[in-house]
């Protein structure tokens, strides 16, 4: 059987400036340097991503699916999605002042999404109770909604 080649050669520049209003969020500096899986090659094949607030102080993404996220020939792979979610969800509630893990993150897949595109993640944290932490959020570009979930995050407790 014929080995199939990888393609090792890396996408162009792209652009992930935020929208007026938006400034840029520094997540490492909230919670360290461990999200490398979604955030971790901002020059790579894999996401390109770019973390900022909006002017109700919600967290925004701009996110690029590279080929390497593929799923469905040309877009990007369900879980490769929910990855994003679960990270920028997840960062939303910290942002917000939660330190919490994820205990349910739901996904509803609206659109295929197609790959080497920038898009925007939206998140708003909806309550906060005990120590349950509600964040919604969606990928989307403009009008278009390619997934959307609802995340609960569960504040850790105290060693
Ligand atoms: C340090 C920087 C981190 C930055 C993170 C940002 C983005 C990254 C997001 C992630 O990817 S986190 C990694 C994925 N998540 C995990 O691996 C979590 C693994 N699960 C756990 O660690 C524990 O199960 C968990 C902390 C979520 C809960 O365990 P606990 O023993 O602390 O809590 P407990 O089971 O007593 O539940 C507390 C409440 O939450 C509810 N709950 C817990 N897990 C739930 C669940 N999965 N679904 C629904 N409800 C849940 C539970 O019913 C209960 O409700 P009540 O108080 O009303 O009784």
């Amino acid at each position: 059987m014929e080995k199939q080649e990888k393609n090792t050669e890396v996408c162009p520049p792209v652009d992930l400036s935020g929208e007026a209003g938006w400034t840029p969020f520094d997540a490492p500096s909230l919670v360290g340097a461990s999200l490398r899986f979604v955030s971790g090659e901002p020059d790579g094949n894999r996401y390109r991503v770019r973390y900022y607030k909006d002017d109700a102080e919600q967290l925004r993404a701009r996110i690029w699916f590279g080929p390497e996220t593929e799923g469905p020939p040309g877009h990007a792979h369900g879980g490769a999605m929910a990855a994003v979610l679960d990270e920028v969800l997840g960062l939303a509630a910290w942002a917000a002042g939660h330190s919490i893990v994820v205990g349910n993150l739901n996904v509803s897949f609206r659109n295929l999404l197609p790959l080497e595109q920038v898009v925007t993640v939206e998140s708003e944290v909806v309550s906060a109770q005990g120590r349950k932490v509600m964040v919604h959020g969606r990928i989307c570009l403009g009008e278009t909604v390619f997934a959307e979930a609802e995340c609960l995050c569960i504040t850790i407790r105290d060693k």
